[in-house]
């Protein structure tokens, strides 16, 4: 190993987002990590992303930063381009000008959602709204420059920590006595300390990155596909279980709706399943199921509350 590389940084962005907040601890173990947010480098400021990277000069990126606003994205589509898109692009260009990993997330509404079975990496994108359509051109982006990388297509992101459909059950929750939620759309709600684990386990096999030869995707979401709707049911049932929560009703009064009665500016796909058999098979991993992490979430939650942290 040369002094270099000894010295070369893990550099993670979007270090405070759900993710970015996990890998902090995962990536830990690989080396020092150089964990920079919005506030510290902007990925809509190209011209700073690039000397950021000719400065540190990373030997592994991870990119946890991203335009993730779905509808707000409708509006905004350049600002989500250059975020989801062209900052990825220049971080696979300097990466590969680096010979450096860079490890990136992206989406399961790259699909529409139209197949019947569970998506596979190879299975056509087609994606129905501008987020999902700048998150494809983001990979495509990666694969076009074809230097060292990885993609983790994941979905319906939670954690303690940030916004996330959890807690917005949970308000609505404690709020009202009763909620409709879309039955229709069904996929995996994962974790966003699964992510990190993963992320860190795969690297760790790759000798922290640097066995990685050539970009590839892979599909990494949790076990057991849901509806939103019984995500919803599961959220409430958990906080149920969990002395600490103020709840106006119970599971059974979350009634399901079709998509088409709660319309949003951006369409969602119906069908968000991903196979996650290549990522399983490469690695020797099984993904574990979301349950036991939502139980976790809502002890989080129950002792913050209760103890005002
Ligand atoms: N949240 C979700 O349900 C899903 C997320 N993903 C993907 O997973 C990855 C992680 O997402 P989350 O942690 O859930 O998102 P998040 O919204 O919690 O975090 C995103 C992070 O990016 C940062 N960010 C936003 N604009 C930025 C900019 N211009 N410059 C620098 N940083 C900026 C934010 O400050 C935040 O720290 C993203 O690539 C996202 O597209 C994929 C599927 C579902």
């Amino acid at each position: 190993m040369g002094k270099s590389e000894v010295s070369a940084p893990i550099l993670l962005l979007g270090s405070q987002g759900q993710l970015g907040w996990q890998l902090q601890r995962d990536l830990a173990p690989l080396g020092p990590v150089l964990a920079l947010d919005r506030r510290t480098c902007d990925l809509a400021d190209l011209d700073r992303l690039r000397a950021v990277m000719r400065e540190q000069r990373p030997r592994l990126i991870v990119n946890a930063a991203a335009y993730t606003a779905v509808d707000q994205a409708e509006k905004e589509p350049e600002l989500a381009r250059r975020i989801n898109a062209e900052a990825v692009g220049l971080l696979a260009e300097e990466a590969k000008a680096l010979d450096a990993l860079l490890v990136h997330y992206s989406t399961d509404y790259v699909f529409d959602g139209s197949k019947a079975a569970p998506y596979v990496e190879s299975d056509a994108t087609a994606p129905l709204g501008v987020y999902g359509r700048t998150k494809r051109e983001g990979e495509e982006a990666m694969l076009a420059v074809g230097g060292r990388g990885l993609i983790f297509r994941t979905s319906w992101v939670f954690g303690a920590r940030g916004k996330n459909f959890v807690k917005t059950i949970l308000r609505l929750a404690s709020e009202r006595d009763s909620l409709k939620v879309v039955a229709d759309q069904v996929g995996s709600p994962t974790p966003a300390a699964m992510i990190a684990t993963v992320t860190g386990m795969v690297l760790a096999q790759l000798d922290g990155g640097r066995a990685q030869q050539g970009c590839e995707l892979y599909h990494l979401v949790a076990a057991n596909p849901v509806s939103w709707n019984g995500f919803a049911r599961a959220i409430v049932a958990a906080a149920e279980q969990t002395p600490g929560f103020a709840l106006k009703l119970g599971p059974e009064a979350i009634a399901p709706i079709p998509s088409s009665e709660y319309p949003l500016p951006a369409p969602r796909p119906l069908n968000s399943r991903l196979d996650c058999r290549k990522l399983e098979d490469r690695f020797g991993l099984t993904m574990p199921d979301w349950q036991p992490y939502l139980s976790r979430m809502m002890q989080l939650l129950a002792l913050k509350a209760q103890n005002g942290y």
